[in-house]
């Protein structure tokens, strides 16, 4: 095997940490081709789609890519921005956001950049930058608070099939969630308590996550369990009582059964039981994307104000903000931080120069 050649050959200087922040991806342009593009990288994954692979083939290319593309396309053309797709848009943010943080207790040792598991820029790409900044430790930190096989375990598959193709593998630690992070419930509770500031407060709190078929959970998926406990933390942050909030599922696909109760029949059955307000917020989601800013905010805003609803507020993810940039630093902290307690590993570069050929 010949294996790539990214290793250049830093002469003294010292070893870094890099942080690598990956989200899921989204299309280079919201456009028909882009979307097809993107959709058959995104559902060619056996994470994501769990069905024989020939059957599956079949479906994927005979229906699935002729009908979704222009479709999507439609929806993720009402929330692209001029910067781009808001996804791509508040990773970079929170990528630039964490490296000044880090920056300031940890000076130069210390290097952020960030990735995405389907389309631009890719993870090949982000670990070559972090190498070539001389990052020879790497905390993999894929921006799911909660661990699922479709998200978590297929960004680690994306990575280890990289480190396939390199002869010299950086240290490597991969955060598999932080559903329960107190930093991270403490910045979902101010943004609610922030929101409840300016908005006063409605009815019911809706905590509404991207769902995955029943069928991943009863395999052993942990991800509706943390899902359901990121909830009740926040809940217990905030004061609520059992019947003032609730969690759901949303962005079904296909026809299979997937994690209940659907957020648009959760919505549906508000009114009727007394609820005429609501405030849905998307915990999973570390960035506003397709599924938070069109999904929510508008069609499940629609279905609730048809099913009798009379105020519907969509709570923002926390994005670049402050506290989700401090609960971030707090996270990776915790992670480097025996990477940090020792001095930065001598790579013996003098002797691999000559052992190359350079002159002493
Ligand atoms: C087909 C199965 C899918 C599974 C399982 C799934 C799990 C899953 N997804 C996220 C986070 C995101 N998904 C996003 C978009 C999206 N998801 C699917 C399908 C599955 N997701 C599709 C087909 C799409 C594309 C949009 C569409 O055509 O409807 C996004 C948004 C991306 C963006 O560009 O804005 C996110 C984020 C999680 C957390 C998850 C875990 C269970
Ligand atoms: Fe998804
Ligand atoms: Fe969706």
């Amino acid at each position: 095997m010949q294996y790539l050649g990214t290793q250049n050959h830093d002469h003294g200087e010292t070893p870094r940490i890099g942080v690598l922040l990956v989200n899921l991806g989204t299309p280079d342009a919201p456009t028909r081709s882009a979307l097809r593009r993107y959709l058959r990288e995104f559902l060619s994954d056996p994470r994501v789609v769990e069905v024989p692979r020939l059957l599956w083939w079949c479906i994927l290319n005979g229906v699935i890519l002729n009908v979704r593309p222009s479709r999507s396309a439609r929806a993720y053309r009402t929330v692209w921005t001029e910067a781009g797709s808001p996804l791509l848009v508040h990773t970079r943010d929170q990528a630039r956001a964490l490296q000044e943080a880090l920056h300031k207790t940890h000076g130069e040792r210390v290097v952020v950049d960030f990735a995405m598991r389907y389309g631009n820029p890719s993870i090949p790409s982000g670990l070559d930058a972090l190498w070539r900044r001389g990052a020879r430790q790497l905390l993999v930190l894929p921006l799911y608070p909660q661990y699922s096989g479709p998200t978590t375990a297929s960004t680690f598959d994306a990575v280890a099939a990289n480190f396939r193709h390199r002869r010299w593998l950086p240290e490597l630690r991969f955060l598999n969630q932080y559903h329960d992070h107190p930093a991270y419930i403490g910045a979902l509770a101010d943004s609610v308590r922030a929101h409840w500031a300016d908005h006063g407060r409605a009815d019911q709190l809706l905590f509404s996550y991207h769902g995955e078929p029943q069928r991943y959970l009863d395999q052993g998926d942990p991800y509706h369990c943390q899902c359901l406990k990121t909830s009740r933390l926040v809940a217990g942050e905030l004061g609520l009582s059992e019947g003032e909030y609730q969690s759901a599922f949303q962005s079904r696909f296909g026809r299979e059964p997937w994690l209940q109760p659907y957020t648009d029949e959760t919505l549906k059955g508000l009114p009727a039981s007394g609820n005429r307000s609501v405030q849905v917020i998307c915990p999973g989601f570390a960035a506003d994307c397709l599924e938070t800013l069109e999904e929510i905010a508008v069609e499940n805003r629609e279905v609730f104000l048809a099913a009798g609803g009379e105020r519907f507020d969509y709570i923002p993810c926390l994005n670049a903000g402050r506290g989700h940039i401090e609960a971030l630093r707090q996270i990776v902290d915790g992670q480097i931080a025996d990477w940090l307690a020792r001095p930065a590993p001598r790579e013996g570069t003098r002797e691999r120069a000559r052992a190359m050929g350079a002159p002493n």
